[in-house]
């Protein structure tokens, strides 16, 4: 008997239908980061700001837009389904001397013909860290009103381009605005920076978008590199201004004290909310950005995401950044492992399990849930690796290894050329 059938069969007497789940997952587009191709450093800065940084010196880094689409198109070859690509406004593409403030649509024209060609959905995000005007960490907030000026108009900007996202790929994109702002010891006064930011963020808002093609949301955060005591814009701040303003409030799975998990979040801002947006990433003792893994964390992020039925509700999109290792690499196992969650959620009989729960029959409810654990996941995700014309098991490594030495090695020989 194939693998699949045996599966099928195992997952059938527990009352799981793996046809169902592999549809389901099918539908599911996660958003791929580009920053990970190039350590976060974006086309118009050499520095990352910003309370973020990455640590590690692999060869290979994508340094101009072609390697990063060539590095981009490597690693969603070995991605099964079809996905989103989330981009910066730093990631611009323009031979203009154009700031953050004047960028327009137009300068990411080359982005909106990779993602047609590559059947990609495109997501944005206001890049307000790695530039001039941010140096201090106050963006938005700033107490000087032509900087906040600035990052009004680029936040209003960047509206316009995931707006144009969306209606040239009828795929809605979502616009994430996170601002770096704080302060490295304790503030006088908080208040007054969050009524700034409130303010700014009000300006940002004013011109309203057809949903169809672009949704708002904003991302909290408890504190970053260089501002350990305050962040103006906290989880609390923009869990309010989300509520009150019918915005999107983006959970980042790093952004929360260590013994907080955003998988106890999701079900509550499904009830007040339409939608939410998820940064998944994996904080390690901080909010460190490694690669996903496929951990506990981030199978009850699926199973949580599937059990209230919210896939089509939630933006999931991803956000790590590793330079210790082959780069294309980590995309491929944080967006592998992302797409392993959310089957291994869907392979639960969880009208089944609740009803144990409601029954107060605690017992079969244990016993069922260790049970599924021992179920050959592996094999319907080989399955669906097979379906989806991508490779099994950690066959799509050998492909990264054949990459390297082809292309990434050679960037490589380039600069020791150059030096
Ligand atoms: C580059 C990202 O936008 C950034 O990581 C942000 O989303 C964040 O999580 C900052 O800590
Ligand atoms: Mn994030």
């Amino acid at each position: 008997m194939a693998k699949i059938d045996e599966a099928k069969e195992m997952y059938g007497k527990m009352g799981v239908d793996v046809d169902a789940a592999l549809e389901k997952l099918k539908k599911v587009r996660v958003s791929m980061h580009c920053w990970q191709g190039d350590d976060v450093l974006g086309f118009d800065s050499t520095e990352l700001t910003g309370g973020i940084s990455t640590t590690g010196n692999y060869p290979g880094r994508a340094s101009n837009p072609a390697e990063l689409m060539s590095d981009i198109k490597e690693a969603l070859s070995l991605i099964p389904g079809d996905h989103k690509l989330n981009l910066h406004a730093s990631y611009a593409i323009t031979k203009e001397k154009v700031d953050r403030d004047k960028l327009e649509p137009r300068h990411f024209k080359d982005w909106v013909d990779f993602a047609k060609e590559n059947n990609l959905g495109l997501d944005f995000n206001p890049t307000f860290f790695s530039h001039p005007k941010a140096a201090d960490n106050l963006t938005l907030s700033n107490p000087d009103k032509s900087i906040r000026d600035f990052w009004i108009e680029h936040g209003k900007a960047s509206r316009k381009i995931a707006a144009y996202f969306g209606k040239e790929l009828s795929i809605t994109a979502l616009n994430n605005i996170w601002v770096p702002d704080g302060y490295k010891d304790v503030p006088a006064d908080k208040i007054g920076p969050r009524r700034r930011l409130k303010e700014a963020l009000d300006e940002i808002f004013t011109e309203n978008y057809d949903e169809k093609y672009m949704l708002d949301s904003i991302e909290g955060k408890v504190f970053g590199i260089g501002v350990e005591s305050c962040t103006v814009g906290s989880h609390e701040f923009y869990m309010n201004y989300a509520a009150k303003n019918n915005k999107m409030c983006l959970l980042d799975t790093g952004h929360y004290h260590p013994t907080e998990v955003v998988s106890d979040k999701i079900s509550t801002m499904l009830l007040f909310n339409e939608y939410l947006a998820l940064h998944v990433s994996r904080p390690v003792r901080w909010d460190s950005d490694h690669v996903i893994l496929f951990d506990d964390e981030l199978k009850e992020i699926g199973k949580e995401l599937v059990r209230c039925d919210a896939l089509n509700r939630v933006f999931i999109g991803l956000d790590f950044f590793d330079a210790s290792i082959n780069r294309v690499a980590a995309w491929v196992i944080g967006m592998r492992n992302m797409e392993k969650a959310i089957l291994y959620g869907s392979l639960m009989p969880h009208a089944a399990l609740r009803k144990m729960q409601d029954n107060a029959d605690f017992t079969e409810l244990m016993v069922t849930l260790e049970e599924l654990k021992t179920c050959p996941f592996g094999s319907v995700w080989d399955y669906y690796c097979e379906m989806q014309n991508v490779p099994q098991g950690k066959a799509w490594f050998d492909e990264i290894k054949k990459y390297e030495q082809d292309v990434l090695a050679k960037r490589q020989k380039k600069v020791l050329l150059a030096v």
